[in-house]
């Protein structure tokens, strides 16, 4: 068989609207072993890693898939806790804050549900439920506030690749970024006026983001342009100058120049400067993560106390926090206006021709 059939189509089922919201993904446990199956899988997609297959093949499986997993591993073992991972257990706190969110605005007829780019639960496994369900309009969004072809972009390849497979497409909407999303800029900057409230301010506010290689800027990508948007809405609704705040990027992989500043070579240099106290906020990530708990909430702080630092406070991402699952909902409600208005005038004509059939058999 060629495609996936849909089997037992029925007339009079109504239309139903998924909602699929999407994430990284993360090992499905801190061993050597899981880290490998995750690495390999995540690594060997070429949205991620822009090298030429052959090349890149030899060095992933050849060094990297030998080495790293031991040492992500540990990493790893240091943020999972009895929940699993951060980035699993937020991203599933997220989804059922938000469907219980939408249910109680009066949205109806919905299935909302995530799923993760590599590791588990597969967009394959995911959408196969939902369309069980008898989802017919999809809404995706990638919780990734700016674009990236990297993370973005490669959500869409693999929603891409699951259609391919399937007879009957749903109407699809996309939501690709929402880097300058009011309600997403005001929930974070209120994060932060919270955080000020009660800890006091600190010299700087470190704006840190998921780094990339330069060569995907200088060939196109938005994503370094939309960071640095996202921070200055994020400083301009704290009334911060320019001498208040920085943007810079994290996690930097491999050799190759990555976009800058560099978030630890600017932590190990700011105390010299006379900078002994900052707070750090990650508005890329919508959930915390390895990335933000361990690399920004440990491993740098070190790099500043070990520099002269006195002060270090890491402000948790937004998780599934009641402003930012509001924001999110907004902005699915925005995206939802066309499809709802018509699919309760679907609603309408189908209980009308249930009534009529009724009334012919009686
Ligand atoms: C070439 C490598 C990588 C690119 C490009 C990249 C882009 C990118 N990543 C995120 C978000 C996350 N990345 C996370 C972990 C992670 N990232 C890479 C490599 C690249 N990321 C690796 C190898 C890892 C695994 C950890 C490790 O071994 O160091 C995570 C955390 C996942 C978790 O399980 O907690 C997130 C989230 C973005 C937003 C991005 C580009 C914009
Ligand atoms: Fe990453
Ligand atoms: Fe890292």
């Amino acid at each position: 068989m060629r495609y996936i059939n849909t089997p037992n189509f029925d007339h009079k089922q109504s239309d139903k609207i998924g909602i699929l919201l999407t994430n990284l993904g993360t090992p499905d446990a801190p061993t050597p072993k899981a880290l490998k199956r995750y690495l390999k899988q995540f690594l060997s997609d070429p949205r991620v890693v822009e090298i030429p297959r052959v090349l890149w093949w030899l060095i992933l499986n050849g060094i990297i898939l030998r080495i790293r997993p031991r040492r992500s591993a540990k990493a790893y073992a240091t943020v999972f806790t009895e929940q699993g991972s951060p980035l699993l257990f937020h991203t599933q706190a997220q989804t059922d804050a938000i469907r219980t969110q939408l249910q109680q605005d009066g949205v109806e007829n919905l299935v909302v549900d995530f799923a993760m780019r590599y590791g588990n639960p597969s967009f394959d496994s995911v959408l196969d439920n939902m369309f069980k369900q008898g989802v017919r309009k999809l809404l995706v969004l990638p919780l990734y506030p700016q674009y990236c072809a990297s993370t973005s972009g490669s959500s869409f390849d693999e929603l891409a690749k699951n259609f391919i497979q399937r007879r009957w497409l749903p109407d699809l909407r996309f939501i690709s970024h929402y880097p300058d999303y009011a309600p997403f800029i005001t929930a974070a900057a209120d994060k932060i006026r919270q955080y000020w409230q009660q800890h006091g301010q600190a010299d700087k506010l470190i704006l840190s983001y998921h780094g990339i290689p330069k060569r995907y800027l200088l060939n196109g990508d938005p994503y370094h342009c939309e960071c640095y948007k996202t921070s200055r809405l994020i400083a301009e609704q704290l009334g911060l100058n320019k001498d208040q705040y920085m943007t810079t990027f994290q996690s930097r992989f491999g050799r190759e120049e990555w976009l800058k500043p560099y978030t630890d070579e600017t932590l190990k240099s700011l105390p010299a400067q006379g900078v002994k106290s900052v707070q750090i906020f990650c508005p890329g990530f919508a959930a915390d993560c390895l990335e933000t708990i361990e690399e920004i909430g440990e491993e740098n702080k070190e790099y500043f106390l070990h520099a002269g630092g006195e002060r270090y406070d890491y402000i948790s991402a937004l998780n599934a926090e009641p402003q930012h699952i509001n924001a999110l909902c907004q902005l699915i409600k925005d995206n939802l206006q066309h499809w709802q208005t018509n699919n309760s005038t679907e609603r309408a004509q189908l209980a009308s021709l249930l009534q009529r059939e009724k009334q012919e058999t009686t």
